[in-house]
């Protein structure tokens, strides 16, 4: 009797008329938590390859690139012509669910040859850190996702009380340790990203491994136990020894590099009668107030400019991929007449 309460169950909330946006994601729920409804999903869905973590791209004609998504049948057939167990399937990651409830899965095939991959899928795989910024919304944040959670799964498999394996769900939003019981869930580390202006002026900052002539937002990762509040005064405080007198939330972002950060974007405030910038040299390789000219200049860069001998180094920020560019956007904004 169990079975069709449980076909019931199953089809019946998903008939009910919900909002479309309500719907999809009590059916994500469903495949995250229940094993067989994944199972289910998994046979019609959209899969995403990945290569020891660098996604599938495919370029079209115009030279636009493409994160492509594969029908499972098809991975099944890719599988099958390479002589390799179409089980690997199982291996798949769910990541999310289109507007068509349409399971998306990534699955890394790292242990198979790359290029006879490639040649039948007619892509590449291409790092994250380059097919980042090849892709356009919203591939770009599907595939940091993608590469965030496979890389959670091929770090997390043994557990760190026991040492004993984990074990994944068929979704793989958790793996578990038989032993201690423990379950562990893909992690973001919290970072509070600040744009600090006195009024007139936003203060940038840039790191010695930052691009030539790139200033950036300041950001730093929140401690333990730690509001986002209490992050973004330490931080700001640390690293340009400067008082924040107000904040107001911008946004958020999932920023991959280099571990899945979770980036929440602040605007702060501090006093014009005291905007001496100490710097720690530590942290940061500069720091300084710059002008509604000078970011408006910086915002037209889209691309990284070349570094010609005996000119001067160019001032650019972040691209529009960064939350910076938009907290930066959005302050040039607020102040243009
Ligand atoms: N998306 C964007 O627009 C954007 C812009 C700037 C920085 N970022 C990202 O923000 C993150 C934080 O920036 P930051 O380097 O200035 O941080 P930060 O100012 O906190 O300094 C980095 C220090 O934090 C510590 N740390 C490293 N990983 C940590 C973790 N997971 N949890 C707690 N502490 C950790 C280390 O001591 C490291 O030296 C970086 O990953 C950077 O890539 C994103
Ligand atoms: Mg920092």
């Amino acid at each position: 009797m169990l079975q069709p309460l449980k076909i019931l169950f199953r089809t019946n909330w998903m008939s009910r008329s919900y909002s479309s946006y309500v719907s999809r994601m009590r059916y994500l729920n469903r495949i995250k938590e229940d094993d067989e409804v994944c199972q289910t999903a998994l046979q019609s869905g959209d899969i995403f390859l990945f290569h020891k973590l660098a996604p599938l791209l495919q370029q079209t004609g115009s030279g636009i690139y493409q994160f492509p998504a594969l029908q499972a049948e098809d991975v099944k057939g890719i599988l099958e012509n390479l002589g390799e167990d179409k089980e690997m399937m199982k291996d798949s990651v769910l990541i999310n669910c289109t507007k068509q409830n349409k399971a998306q899965f990534c699955l890394d095939v790292g242990s198979i040859e790359q290029s006879a991959v490639e040649n039948l899928c007619g892509g590449t795989f291409i790092d994250l850190r380059k097919a980042f910024f090849l892709l356009r919304e919203p591939e770009a944040p599907l595939a940091s996702r993608g590469q965030a959670l496979l890389r959670w799964h091929q770090t997390n498999v043994f557990c760190s009380s026991t040492g004993q394996p984990t074990h994944r769900n068929q979704s793989g939003s958790q793996r578990v340790c038989l032993s201690s019981g423990i379950t562990y869930y893909p992690k973001m580390s919290p970072v509070v990203i600040t744009l600090v202006s006195d009024g007139k002026r936003c203060l940038l900052g840039r790191q010695a491994t930052f691009p030539q002539g790139m200033y950036s937002a300041l950001a730093g990762f929140c401690d333990m136990g730690e509001t986002m509040e209490e992050t973004l005064c330490r931080e700001i405080a640390e690293e340009v020894g400067l008082e924040v007198e107000s904040i107001r939330y911008s946004g958020s972002q999932h920023w991959p590099f280099p571990q899945s950060s979770l980036m929440v974007a602040c605007h702060a405030t501090v006093n014009p009668d005291n905007t001496q910038i100490r710097l720690d040299t530590m942290e940061l390789e500069d720091a300084r107030w710059f002008s509604l000219e000078e970011v408006q200049e910086a915002l037209k860069i889209k691309t990284p400019p070349r570094k010609n001998e005996g000119q001067p180094t160019v001032f650019w920020v972040p691209p529009n991929h960064a939350i910076a560019n938009r907290l930066i956007q959005e302050w040039a904004n607020q102040l243009q007449p």
